[in-house]
């Protein structure tokens, strides 16, 4: 497989942050975004960013910039099939979707991936607490059967991987997909740089 390229998922109305774009927070230094995408970048071939809204706000990180495919949030799937249109726009095979809230996921997230694929180039990421369902390899070829199960209805990730047999990269480490949800795992998070 050649190398995939990457979709930041940023799609999402932080309702338990108060609102806004988590990836935008401060941490450390920089933002969480920043830390994401250092960590992304060099995994991948090309990388864009999925955001609902205005995309002038995130013009300081110089990405392509992909609204949701499907209306009403219908969640992060929603934002991976953004990813896929966008990989097919740029001729990609496959694109790696990461959280724009998870800002300490593993340096090796793709290799990972892409060892543990089915034969389509499908797997999801799972720690032990269970499946990481933002985090995964995703190939162009199903982008039309995600859409149909989306305009159907379908929102749950793990519904969809399991039903066409992806393949699981298990990592062994919760902490590495530690997300910000809160204002107090924001202070969490600031503790774990
Ligand atoms: N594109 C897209 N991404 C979403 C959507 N909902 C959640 N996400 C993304 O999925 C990841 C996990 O999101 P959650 O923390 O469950 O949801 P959230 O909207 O960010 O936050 P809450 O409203 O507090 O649940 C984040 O990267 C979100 O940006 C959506 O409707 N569309």
């Amino acid at each position: 497989m050649k190398q995939p390229v990457g979709i930041i998922l940023a799609g999402g109305q932080a309702t338990r942050m108060g609102g806004g774009d988590k990836g935008l927070l401060p941490l450390g230094s920089s933002t969480i975004l920043s830390h994401v995408i250092e960590r992304i970048e060099p995994q991948v071939a090309a990388l864009a960013l999925n955001a609902n809204g205005d995309a002038v706000r995130f013009a300081d990180f110089e990405l392509p910039v992909r609204a949701d495919s499907i209306d009403g949030f219908a969640g992060p799937l929603s934002g991976v099939l953004a990813g896929l249109d966008w990989a097919a726009e740029v001729g990609a095979s496959h694109v790696v979707s990461v959280a724009a809230d998870t800002p300490f996921f593993p340096c090796d997230l793709v290799p990972q991936l892409i060892l543990q694929a089915n034969d389509q180039g499908l797997a999801l990421a799972a720690s032990p607490s269970g499946r990481q369902p933002t985090f995964g390899l995703w190939p162009v070829a199903l982008r039309e059967d995600l859409r149909g199960a989306l305009e159907g209805g379908l929102r749950k990730v793990v519904q969809w991987t399991q039903a066409h047999g992806a393949g699981t990269a298990e990592f062994p480490d919760d902490a590495a997909f530690f997300n910000v949800n809160t204002p107090d795992d924001l202070a969490q998070a600031e503790a774990m740089l």
